[in-house]
């Protein structure tokens, strides 16, 4: 059982395919601690499909910094086809092993995304309508990443654990955004941030 109902079935099979590739590439290049392999569908990919119903569709392009072993980025990815939202997807993960994974994943399925095996700073912009990062950076760092990255009416999507207020309150101190923040469907006092009108203070 993938605990996941609101999707296709083509979605869900290229969503087994991608857990396959996951199962296979994981001892070698350490996607997913092995512990949260074996909730791999309700930890990693239905946390990454209740992001994609947190953004207003239709979407232009849409970043994720920071994907790892995909997530959200590359279930992003495989949701695009059925919903015809997002246009575009951008995954930028440093680790060139990591980003081998995330192209195969991508090849395998028949999916189009665009992956940059760079550190965001170094990115040219991206003028993205979302930007998603997950277990990357403290809320902070997040907003100085977004600031090049994002489109005039973008919005930022990010899962936060429970010092999500801790990290708000200080970001407050040099950052003036929108905030509506839903609870998390799949852990227990995590939240997920959407972010609006983001400017320095
Ligand atoms: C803890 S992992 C989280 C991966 C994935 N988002 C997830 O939730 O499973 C953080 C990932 O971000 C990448 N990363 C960290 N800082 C980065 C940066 N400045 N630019 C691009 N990638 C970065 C790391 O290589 C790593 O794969």
């Amino acid at each position: 059982m993938t605990g996941i109902d609101n999707v296709s079935r083509e979605t869900l099979a290229r969503l087994e395919r991608y857990a396959a590739l996951l199962h296979k590439w994981n001892p070698t290049i350490n996607l997913v601690s092995r512990t949260s392999l074996e909730g791999l569908w309700n930890r990693h990919i239905l946390d990454s499909v209740q992001l994609f119903d947190l953004a207003s569709h239709p979407v232009g392009h849409w970043l994720d910094i920071g994907s790892g072993g995909g997530f959200p980025g590359l279930v992003i990815a495989l949701m695009r086809a059925e919903r015809g939202s997002p246009e575009r997807v951008t995954m930028i993960e440093s680790d060139q092993r990591k980003a081998t994974f995330l192209r195969t994943v991508l090849r395998e399925t028949e999916q189009e995304g665009a992956v940059l095996s760079e550190r965001i700073e170094a990115a040219s912009p991206q003028r993205a309508n979302v930007i998603s990062a997950r277990a990357v950076a403290d809320l902070s760092t997040l907003l100085e990443y977004a600031e090049r990255h994002l489109a005039p009416d973008g919005v930022c999507l990010f899962p936060k654990g429970v010092t999500w207020e801790k990290e708000v309150k200080a970001a407050r101190k040099t950052w003036s955004f929108t905030l509506d923040e839903r609870k998390s469907q799949t852990e227990p006092g995590a939240v997920i941030l959407k972010i609006g009108d983001l400017s320095r203070v």
